[in-house]
């Protein structure tokens, strides 16, 4: 683990987990993970291109110093695009997405969550090609195929075989279980990084690209969590497409560190009906004298629209 709070142990009836390896503070910054692969939500076939293909900020629309490769996929300046092509968007998986894109009538025939596994696959592929050793953490994580993963990899190793299959250095057998296997892991592994509320989506808030995160992807599920994760995909300055985890209050040396994989609260229905959130609220991290902060901020904040912080009367 890259962080000096967290321990990683097996935890029984739940594999592996995280636990606190010393006493952790409310608002306390437990672990900032950056991704090892990271892939757009949008459908491939017509999606309009709302946000930057390399750091998935959102693109201003009075921008005019966005940029695009030569198969029209677009990057929020020419350094994104320049980063972008010496990293995540080689000249195959730039070629196979506009391959995918073109064969638009087989995909739409298809539901469109596998156009965003299509995406998910070609990634992973990228990655075995540039990164052995983070693709064999890819694989290292919790999943085995079920039967919705084994139907969706038909299809789909099928397209990208007939396609645009990955050049042949690469370093793993490309296989109908190697693809089976894949989607497994991003199924249980794959955050969200959520896109903001704003008139374009009509108050709905959806993701705007899923990220596969080597240290995170070690937190189990707790409804009633301990620890919230946070998203700063359009105002951190840089390593914006990272996580950052903090506690929501005190917990002794040794407790799990678990978070809410879904809304925290029971009956988020009807909450969501109300205020379109679906969000968890931790403390701002403790004061430079340890103080705790009675600042609470909300991970499914809205920057553009809503206050994201809300001042506890009483300190937490
Ligand atoms: C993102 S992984 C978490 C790390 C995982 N435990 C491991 O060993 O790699 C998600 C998987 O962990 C397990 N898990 C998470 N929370 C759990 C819980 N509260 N009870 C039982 N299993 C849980 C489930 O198998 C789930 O699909």
């Amino acid at each position: 683990m890259s962080s000096g709070f967290l321990k990683r142990t097996e935890i029984e009836g739940r594999g592996r987990g995280l636990v606190a390896s010393q006493p952790l503070k409310a608002g306390e910054i437990v672990l900032r993970d950056s991704p090892i692969l990271l892939y757009s939500a949008l459908p491939l076939i017509n999606p309009s291109s709302v946000y930057c293909s390399n750091c998935f900020r959102t693109l201003s629309s009075s921008s005019s110093c966005s940029s695009s490769c030569s198969h029209h996929h677009v990057f929020c300046s020419q350094n994104c695009l320049s980063a972008a092509l010496a990293s995540s968007h080689s000249p195959w998986l730039c070629q196979a997405l506009s391959r995918l894109r073109d064969c638009a009538p087989l995909l739409l025939e298809q539901p469109v969550e596998q156009q965003v596994q299509a995406r998910f696959l070609v990634a992973a592929y990228h990655l075995a090609l540039y990164s052995p050793s983070q693709f064999q953490i890819l694989l290292s994580l919790e999943g085995a195929p079920d039967a919705a993963d084994t139907t969706a990899a038909h299809f789909l190793h099928s397209l990208i075989s007939s396609l645009c299959p990955p050049p042949s250095t690469l370093p793993v057998p490309f296989s109908l279980e190697l693809a089976a296997a894949l989607l497994a892991k991003d199924k249980l592994n794959a955050f969200g990084l959520m896109e903001p509320c704003s008139s374009r989506n009509s108050g709905q808030r959806s993701v705007r690209a899923y990220g596969i995160y080597p240290n995170a992807s070690f937190f189990n599920h707790d409804c009633l969590p301990n620890a919230c994760r946070f998203d700063y995909v359009d105002t951190a300055p840089d390593r914006n497409t990272d996580i950052v985890v903090r506690m929501i209050h005190d917990v002794p040396q040794g407790r799990e560190i678990c978070l809410s994989y879904f809304p925290v609260n029971e009956n988020y229905a009807s909450r969501q009906r109300r205020e379109n959130c679906w969000g968890t609220l931790a403390p701002l991290p403790p004061k430079d004298d340890g103080t705790a902060s009675n600042i609470m901020e909300c991970n499914a904040h809205s920057p553009q629209k809503t206050p994201s912080i809300i001042v506890l009367q009483a300190s937490v």
